[in-house]
């Protein structure tokens, strides 16, 4: 077994922990507002204006950026009555410059691989996690090298991670196969980790909730919910939301609720059934691509901080629940791909449950764009073209 940067002996992963010392939370936050206004440096970025809770010794050159983050948090009504809470907000990190949440985390990994000398990037993904370090890798003018499943991935995903320029590897198996594959022989490849077990993602990807906190002026609502696949993202939102309260950036804790697509549900499977160890899914399988992931590399630590530290829950919905919601939030005029759909249709459930109260107030991260996983659609069209005529097109429309 060949070693793998990120991955302690004990076979778990690695994280980063800082001791936190000199923390001024409202100096913090001052200095944080001034740079609002701040245009092409480093710190206009919506993650690397969150340095000194992200990656405070990173020298500035090494940092690739294309001002990622800076995403919109919306209210809807539509939602919030489709789920039954008071308020829901939608936090579209589908407006990142790649199309997905993983933008957040991917700059810093592949600007600390700068730091360390890399030039040769590499990952396994469903499709948004290789678009993501794609963009990055060209941007910094190096190479990627992405595993990609060759079957049940959104092809227009393949496409967007072509365009930057990556050198595909399409394999037969899952995107758990790929990882045991990555895990093992990427750095004898000489190639930079940059999937989820880097623990650098992580550390990015907490200035989702950093951001989300900063534009709700450091109150955050009831309820955040997340979509669960790698559990990368449930991860970080925990991470990040104890490290906000132990700095004294905010004074109380929402709750967390972790949301998973049937087929793939082996975290939420194993928290139902107050079971501490996770038994992989063989055959994920949901319309959701983005989440069909049996072996969730980051179980542990989601468990550790979303279970054991901060008392959340699981759920997990039906792809035609999942289609039901992403049809809704798409005709709001926000959109995303079936997976980030994932939490609406969960926190409509825990509502119906009982779990979360009508009375509470919620937000929905929206993982990735509309345009992402355009197979799968919610609605029809008239595929077939016609001759335009006013007879032919007063026939279509009183057609409904
Ligand atoms: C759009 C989208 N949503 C949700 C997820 C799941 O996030 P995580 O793997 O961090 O649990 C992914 C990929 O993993 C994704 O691409
Ligand atoms: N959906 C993800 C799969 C998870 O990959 P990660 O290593 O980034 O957590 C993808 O887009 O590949």
């Amino acid at each position: 077994m060949v070693g793998n940067p990120f991955i302690c002996k004990c076979g778990g992963l690695l994280e980063v922990v800082r001791p936190w010392k000199g923390i001024d939370s409202e100096k913090l936050k001052q200095l944080w507002d001034n740079r609002l206004s701040e245009r092409m440096t480093v710190y206009a970025s919506g993650v690397w204006r969150y340095k000194e809770l992200i990656y405070p010794e990173l020298p500035e050159p090494y940092i690739t950026t294309k001002y990622e983050g800076n995403t919109g948090l919306y209210p809807t009504e539509t939602i919030a009555r489709y789920t039954g809470v008071r308020q829901l907000l939608l936090k579209a990190q589908s407006e990142n410059p790649s199309g997905s949440f993983k933008d957040n985390g991917m700059t810093v990994a592949v600007s600390h691989g700068r730091s360390l000398g890399y030039e040769r990037f590499t990952c396994t993904s469903t499709g948004n996690t290789s678009s993501s370090l794609a963009m990055y890798a060209a941007l910094a003018g190096c190479t990627s090298v992405v595993y990609l499943p060759g079957n049940h991935i959104s092809a227009s995903k393949v496409r967007q991670t072509a365009a930057y320029g990556a050198e595909l590897i399409l394999f037969n198996g899952t995107y758990d196969d790929g990882i045991r594959f990555s895990r093992q022989y990427s750095e004898p490849l000489g190639q930079y980790v940059c999937n989820s077990m880097n623990p650098f993602r992580i550390e990015g990807q907490k200035s989702i909730v950093y951001e989300m906190a900063h534009q709700l002026r450091w109150e955050l609502p009831d309820w955040i919910v997340v979509p669960g696949g790698a559990l990368s993202n449930a991860t970080a939102l925990g991470k990040g939301l104890l490290e906000l309260k132990q700095l004294g950036f905010i004074q109380k804790l929402p709750r967390v609720a972790v949301i998973q697509a049937e087929g793939a549900s082996p975290f939420h499977r194993m928290v139902s059934l107050g079971d501490t160890s996770l038994i992989p899914e063989p055959q994920p399988m949901t319309i959701a691509s983005a989440l069909n992931i049996g072996n969730p590399p980051s179980w542990r630590k989601a468990l550790h901080y979303i279970i054991g530290q901060l008392q959340g829950v699981t759920a997990s919905v039906t792809d035609e629940e999942i289609m039901e919601a992403k049809g809704l939030i798409d005709r709001c005029g926000i959109g995303c791909e079936p997976a980030s759909a994932a939490p609406v249709a969960g926190l409509k459930q825990l509502v119906r449950d009982g779990v979360v109260h009508p009375e509470e107030t919620a937000a929905c991260i929206l993982t990735g764009h509309l345009l992402k996983d355009t197979e799968v659609i919610p609605y029809s069209y008239s595929p077939s073209p016609i001759d335009l005529s006013l007879e032919a097109v007063n026939g279509l429309l009183s057609r409904g």
